[in-house]
């Protein structure tokens, strides 16, 4: 079987990159089965700039093609945070439940036509010897006021979609990836990668 290798300890995204990548005959290799490789450190201003440090990071370790993800939620009451700090925004340790409070503290008394959203998601991809592509994709919403579903991860129980009228943590896997950042993202790169990914 081809295999792939995603460059992310997050098992919300591993699960969500094994669900995208199956149908294609891939089986998907995340960082998750290398617990001794460090962690990156995400010392760039942007998700293209975060997306390419990981990518490039695991593509020169393993010397295989590596994707990363690199993404967050922009809120637009709060001026575009918690953005590129979105795994941190209550502190270095990466907490989804304490993120959620803290964006849903800072959303107080804002009135729900105040509450729009999105996701973002880069992704790139490093083939060794090779110039380092990325590709993004969004995700509109809206930011709740309670947590609504107990699926996906991190600010999914909080994204509501206005056209399913659901946040993503009650929909499937593949409603989710039908619409979502990351499904988006992942479409692209089918495009530009064909030879790679089909
Ligand atoms: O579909 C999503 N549904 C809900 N939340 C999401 C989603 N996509 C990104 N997010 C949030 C989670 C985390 O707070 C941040 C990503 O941070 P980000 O640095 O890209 O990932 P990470 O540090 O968890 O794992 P890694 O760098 O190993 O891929 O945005
Ligand atoms: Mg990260």
């Amino acid at each position: 079987m081809k295999k792939v290798l995603i460059a992310t300890a997050n098992k919300g995204k591993a699960k969500e990159f094994e669900s995208l990548f199956a149908p294609l005959g891939f089986e998907v290799t995340t960082l998750l089965d290398y617990p001794e490789m460090e962690e990156v450190e995400e010392t760039g201003e942007t998700f293209k700039e975060n997306a390419i440090l990981k990518a490039e990071a695991a593509s020169n370790q393993f010397k295989v093609m590596a994707i990363a993800d690199d993404s967050g939620l922009l809120i637009d009451a709060l001026n575009g945070d918690p953005g590129v700090y979105s795994a941190r925004y209550a502190g270095k340790e990466k907490n989804d439940e304490e993120n959620i409070k803290k964006v849903l503290r800072n959303l107080q008394g804002i009135p729900a036509e105040k509450r729009t959203a999105r996701f973002h998601c880069t992704l790139a991809v490093s083939v060794p010897g090779e110039k380092t592509l990325t590709v993004t994709g969004e995700c509109e919403g809206m930011i709740t006021t309670e947590k609504l579903g107990d699926g996906g991860f991190g600010y999914d129980p909080i994204f509501w979609i206005e056209d399913q009228s659901c946040t993503l943590a009650q929909m499937t896997r593949e409603e989710k990836s039908a619409i979502s950042h990351r499904g988006k993202a992942l479409e692209k790169l089918k495009e530009v990668l064909p030879k790679i990914i089909n």
